[in-house]
């Protein structure tokens, strides 16, 4: 687990950013459709260049490193499993693709399905699951990866509201310890996950603080309609 320093400046979608994320933060960014959230996490994850910034992880500047490199994993909204691959196989894939041998791979892919609950669906397919179950194996193969930053682009957003609780009680303990960014529009996930609260509207940094300050005393417009249950 290392500390995230990102610059980005993207002209053409309007966005420059600078954001600090300390070892073992978890930072959630929140902001309105189109402000730049995805596109920050693009940029962290190498698969979207900047016009101009830097990406440094611990002591590593990534710019120049390709995205399997970066020790950086993203889990998107939709969970994207190897539909081919049974649920083992699916978390054992980064742990096999790194060098670790097929019986090592398959210990550490149940202790993570394990940590998210999922050990029983491991002979499974993808398509023989429902969408919260994907989206915590989708969760156990990005720690598999053994990232040392973990970025979730809206998690919950592809779940119905009555399973959202339990996966999000998954990442509170996913992410406790670990170096993590999650966007998300949903106030819950903030309070439930994140030790600090960004919020990007037009491309910029409008409001930065602990949790419980930006939950309790709003300053942005947008947080604000956020605590007012406003936004959904
Ligand atoms: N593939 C793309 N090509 C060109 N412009 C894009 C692309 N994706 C996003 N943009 C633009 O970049 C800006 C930021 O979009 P981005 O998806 O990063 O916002 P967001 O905050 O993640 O929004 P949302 O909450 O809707 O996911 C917007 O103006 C958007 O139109």
């Amino acid at each position: 687990m290392s500390a995230l320093y990102l610059r980005a400046v993207i002209a053409r979608r309007g966005i420059d950013v600078t954001l600090d994320v300390a070892a073992g933060e978890t930072v959630a960014i929140t902001g309105p459709n189109g402000a730049g959230k995805s596109s920050l996490l693009g940029v962290i994850a190498g698969l979207l260049r900047p016009d101009d910034g830097e990406v440094r992880l611990g002591d590593r500047v990534l710019d120049a490193t390709p995205p399997h490199a970066r020790g950086v994993a993203l889990l998107a909204q939709d969970p994207l499993l190897f539909p081919h691959m049974s649920v083992l196989a699916n978390v054992a894939f980064a742990p096999r693709a790194r060098g670790v041998r097929r019986r090592r791979a398959d210990e550490l892919a149940i202790r993570h399905l394990t940590e998210v609950g999922a050990e029983t669906l491991s002979g499974r397919r993808p398509t023989e699951i429902s969408g919260g179950q994907a989206q915590r194996v989708a969760v156990a193969r990005a720690l598999a990866a053994d990232p040392e930053l973990l970025l979730l682009d809206e998690p919950m957003a592809s779940l119905d509201v009555d399973v959202r609780p339990a996966l999000r009680q998954t990442l509170r303990t996913a992410l406790a310890d670990r170096t993590a960014i999650i966007v998300t529009h949903d106030a819950a996930d903030a309070r439930a996950l994140a030790d600090r609260v960004v919020v990007i509207e037009d491309g910029h940094v409008v409001e930065d603080g602990p949790t419980e300050q930006v939950l309790n005393d709003p300053q942005s417009g947008f947080a604000v309609r956020l605590v007012s249950g406003s936004i959904k």
